[in-house]
């Protein structure tokens, strides 16, 4: 699917006196120049206002996440993003504190900004498990859930998502943890100022 037939369809469906917002939520442990190029890719082929990076408190996943803490993260998120005025971070999930369930966020955020269409950013592997996310069907009611293909994850879904094409991108934080932990190198896989940020406070030396 072609994002210029993917942005005619949105655009259609869209309410356009309301503001079109994108959130890419995740760990963001480390955030990598995958998380950057969806968010970027995705907010310029919707024509979105903004792209909201919304790291999780504590990830809501049935198999817990083991994180770092939530100030290194968004201490990242924050060098990450400063060159990109298209980008910006939503802390709601921080500042509420416990567990991250994305339908609780955003019947929040839906209540709070009542002039606002959001667009709920989802890699494939997150796609395949939608189904096990906490009240997904009322999640769907206030949000447009939007996909952007992952190597290795299908794409077929009963859910109703709009794909957006972006290159196969094979980055993981999981995997830049393991090479951090090895002492191989990561470079141009995250932004330098968050590399430098990551060497300076020594994270990742032990994680493997
Ligand atoms: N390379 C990628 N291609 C497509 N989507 C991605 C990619 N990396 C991350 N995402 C998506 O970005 C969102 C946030 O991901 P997250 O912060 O968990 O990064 P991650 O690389 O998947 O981390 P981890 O390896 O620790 O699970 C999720 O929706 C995830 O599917
Ligand atoms: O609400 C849920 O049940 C749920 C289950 C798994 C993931 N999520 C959300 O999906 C986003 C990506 O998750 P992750 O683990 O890939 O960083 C992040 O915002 C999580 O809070 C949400």
């Amino acid at each position: 699917m072609s994002n210029v037939q993917t942005f005619v369809e949105v655009k259609e469906q869209r309410n356009s006196k309301k503001k079109q917002v994108g959130i890419l939520g995740g760990n963001f442990n480390p955030v990598h120049i995958a998380h950057l190029i969806m968010a970027d890719q995705v907010g310029r082929s919707l024509g979105l206002e903004k792209v909201y990076l919304m790291p999780s408190n504590e990830p809501p996943h049935v198999d817990p996440k083991e994180t770092i803490d939530v100030s290194d993260r968004l201490k990242m998120l924050e060098l990450a993003i400063a060159d990109n005025p298209l980008l910006d971070i939503e802390k709601s999930e921080i500042n509420r504190q416990g567990k991250s369930y994305t339908y609780e966020t955003m019947k929040i955020l839906t209540e709070k900004y009542p002039d606002t269409d959001f667009y709920f950013i989802l890699g494939g592997d997150m796609v395949e498990y939608l189904p096990k996310w906490y009240k997904v069907d009322e999640l769907m009611q206030l949000v447009q859930f939007v996909g952007v293909k992952r190597p290795n994850y299908p794409t077929e879904t009963s859910y109703p998502i709009i794909w957006i094409d972006v290159p196969d991108m094979n980055i993981s934080s999981t995997d830049l943890r393991k090479k951090i932990a090895q002492g191989c190198s990561v470079n141009y896989l995250l932004p330098e100022n968050v590399l430098h940020y990551i060497q300076e406070k020594g994270l990742y030396l032990d994680e493997i």
